[in-house]
């Protein structure tokens, strides 16, 4: 029994041995255009950047987060002091990866820069192939270790999300920027350097239908609708869906980076959608927010917005698996919101409000509405993160399988028939596809 824990210590300390990276001994600064400056290490790519400063309480899932595309530009302070302790796993060749074609959230890593209190050098997991410094470094994305991540996140809160540059090496002895020279991200159209530039299929054969105008989606959401079944055909986020809307059972909008502002052309389209079509819509993050602009809400910049995994909402109202009246805790990765207006307008109602900061978390159609739409500002989908609402992508394909059963019984027996055999908003359905009554 010593001997075989001996042996598998001693196996388990080679891996450790073998993972170790050598740090870079570099020095590096992080600047904030509000004039205060953080001195520590470099890690991964030596290499300065500008970008937008943001903090996230995650305490786990650096990995899923670092390949958000929604964190596409920014420099990215974990408030969790270790972080790297179970490096990186292999992005695409296990067998996780089949059905999307990734583990993590995106083939790349999204963010521009990486600020940790103390990088883990060594790491140890089953999956892990590298450590998070070298996987930086095969990116070209640089890291800052060594600085104070409390008094960065302290001032982040306080003064709302700031620009910044993360100088190394021979950079960091210079001065810090002129207030000019800082590079704004939210000045781009960030979503449409991640978006798809063609469509694409995933699951062909799935048996309801669903197109995905991807803002910057993450994976997990695709994984999420492909491994319950659905077709999943995804579109740039500035494709008129309407020109093809007859040929899907329902139209589901991603997360995405940057200002929701560089995106009122797809809200255009999807007013006209929502307008003409009355089939199953459901939008996240960015997502929810186009879904908000098209419906009359305004979208608005937050002060600091919401990052982490631990941001509780309260549900106002019930449909499917969501109860009103609940809280649950959720993902979230976002600086901007929809303004809460009152009245809302016509047709809609919130659906939920975040329990720290009241900012709308989720809207949907009304029920006089005759519509099944659903926006939410938080990540059912998790990675990383809690699993509290994912049901809500059951409670979507199930809503969209009834409405696609629906459309093929004949009026005369619609009402008898979604009683016996359509599977209610909320109820999971496993494929196989509902059988269709005819006549
Ligand atoms: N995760 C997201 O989709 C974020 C949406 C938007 N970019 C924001 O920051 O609010």
């Amino acid at each position: 029994m010593l001997a075989r824990n001996f042996t598998r210590i001693a196996r388990l300390s080679r891996g450790l041995a073998t993972h170790a990276t050598a740090s870079t001994s570099l020095p590096a600064v992080l600047h904030l255009k509000t004039g205060q400056s953080f001195h520590g290490r470099s890690f991964g790519a030596p290499r300065s950047i500008f970008g937008e400063t943001v903090f996230s309480t995650s305490i786990t899932s650096y990995t899923e987060s670092m390949t958000d595309p929604s964190y596409r530009g920014q420099i990215l302070v974990f408030t969790t002091p270790l972080i790297g302790n179970y490096g990186v796993p292999l992005n695409t060749t296990s067998i996780d990866s089949q059905d999307v074609g990734v583990v993590l959230e995106s083939q790349n890593i999204q963010c521009s820069a990486v600020v940790v209190a103390d990088v883990a050098e060594k790491f140890s997991h089953y999956t892990a192939v590298e450590s998070l410094s070298s996987w930086c470094q095969r990116y070209n994305v640089p890291g800052i270790t060594g600085v104070d991540t409390r008094a960065i996140t302290t001032l982040l809160r306080d003064q709302g999300t700031t620009l910044g540059r993360l100088a190394v090496g021979a950079d960091s002895s210079l001065a810090a920027p002129q207030p000019q020279e800082y590079w704004d991200p939210t000045t781009e159209n960030l979503v449409d350097q991640v978006s798809t530039k063609t469509p694409y299929e995933l699951n062909p054969t799935g048996d309801v239908k669903i197109a995905v105008l991807d803002f910057g989606a993450k994976a997990n959401i695709l994984r999420s609708l492909v491994r319950r079944g659905a077709a999943v055909t995804v579109l740039p986020w500035n494709y008129d869906f309407n020109r093809i809307r007859d040929r899907f059972d329902g139209l589901f909008l991603s997360n995405g980076p940057g200002d929701p502002n560089h995106c009122t052309q797809a809200a255009m389209h999807l007013r006209k959608t929502l307008q003409e079509w009355d089939k199953p819509v459901f939008g996240i993050c960015m997502g929810h927010q186009v879904i908000g602009m098209a419906a009359g809400l305004e979208a608005y910049r937050m002060r600091f917005g919401n990052r982490g995994h631990n941001q509780p909402v309260l549900a106002l109202a019930s449909a499917g698996s969501i109860k009103a009246g609940r809280v649950y805790v959720t993902s979230q990765n976002h600086q901007y919101a929809l303004k809460l207006q009152d009245p809302f307008p016509a047709g809609w109602e919130p659906f939920f409000i975040n329990c720290n900061d009241s900012s709308v978390e989720g809207i949907k159609s009304s029920a006089e509405s005759g519509k099944k739409v659903w926006g939410v500002q938080f990540h059912p989908e998790s990675a990383g993160g809690p699993l509290d609402t994912i049901e809500m992508f059951t409670d979507f394909l199930a809503e969209c399988r009834a409405h696609q059963l629906e459309a093929s019984i004949p009026v005369s027996q619609l009402v008898d028939a979604r009683k016996a055999t359509a599977p209610g908003f909320g109820n999971v359905i496993k494929t196989p596809r509902p059988v269709a009554v005819t006549a």
